[in-house]
């Protein structure tokens, strides 16, 4: 589903963040990606969301290479990816209800669809009863569940977050990683860049981890019986 071939990011000014960066995440995978900070978690993850170009070598997203798709037909590719950032980036003059519904309406839903579909994507998280309620009104682990929902309100195939748990105590932080679980045992698959490797050895999933913008070999599975070795 995500297909990085000899990736390399050079910004401007020179500084390498991504060099010779290889990987496969299946179609259904749940993987997480660490690395210290500067590593270029934030750079892979903004390849994949055609938020940056690579200076050398390929992405594939979905079958479809991003090299090929024209700066026009970006919002398009972006529909099928879900993103949570850590600071989930909200609308505090908005309701709950109208930060989920906004990436429908930019689609250009129509309205039934638009409520169906944001209370569909509150219910999952949660949050059905505060639709009305502005995003300053919850707490930092409910809004992060509002990113949450905005992000898988048009159902993508893949969805990516970025240090989703950085501001959560270590208990809201497991909740919100069982919600990512959750919608990976329905099909979409998930990247998620976190330095909580506590959190992470938990869950027992793909760990990737980035060095200085070079995916360390021994990516690995964190369990005992992981197919992956350690
Ligand atoms: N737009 C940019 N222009 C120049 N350099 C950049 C830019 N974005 C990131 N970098 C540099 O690229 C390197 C990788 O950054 P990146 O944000 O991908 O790391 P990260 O692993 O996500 O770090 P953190 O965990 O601190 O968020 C860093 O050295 C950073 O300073």
């Amino acid at each position: 589903m995500i297909h990085f071939q000899n990736v390399c990011k050079r910004y401007q000014g020179g500084h390498e963040a991504l060099a010779g960066v290889t990987f496969h995440l299946q179609r259904g995978e749940m993987a997480f990606l660490t690395g210290h900070s500067g590593a270029g978690k934030s750079t892979l993850l903004k390849l994949v969301m055609l938020m940056e170009r690579p200076s050398e070598g390929r992405v594939l997203v979905g079958g479809q290479y991003l090299d090929r798709v024209p700066a026009r037909q970006i919002p398009y590719i972006r529909r099928h990816i879900g993103v949570v950032f850590q600071n989930h980036q909200l609308l505090f003059d908005r309701t709950v209800f109208d930060n989920v519904a906004l990436p429908l309406e930019v689609m250009g839903t129509s309205p039934r669809e638009v409520g169906r579909r944001v209370r569909a994507a509150l219910d999952k998280v949660g949050l059905l009863s505060k639709e009305r309620l502005n995003p300053v009104q919850l707490s930092g682990g409910e809004q992060q569940r509002v990113g949450i929902a905005r992000a898988v309100v048009n159902k993508p195939p893949v969805l990516l977050a970025d240090e989703p748990t950085g501001n959560l105590d270590p208990e809201l932080s497991s909740d919100i990683m069982h919600l990512f679980e959750q919608f990976n045992q329905v099909g979409v698959t998930v990247l998620i860049a976190s330095h909580d490797i506590a959190l992470i050895r938990h869950l027992g999933r793909r760990v990737m981890t980035l060095a200085n913008g070079q995916l360390r070999s021994g990516d690995f599975m964190p369990r005992e019986n992981s197919l992956y070795g350690i």
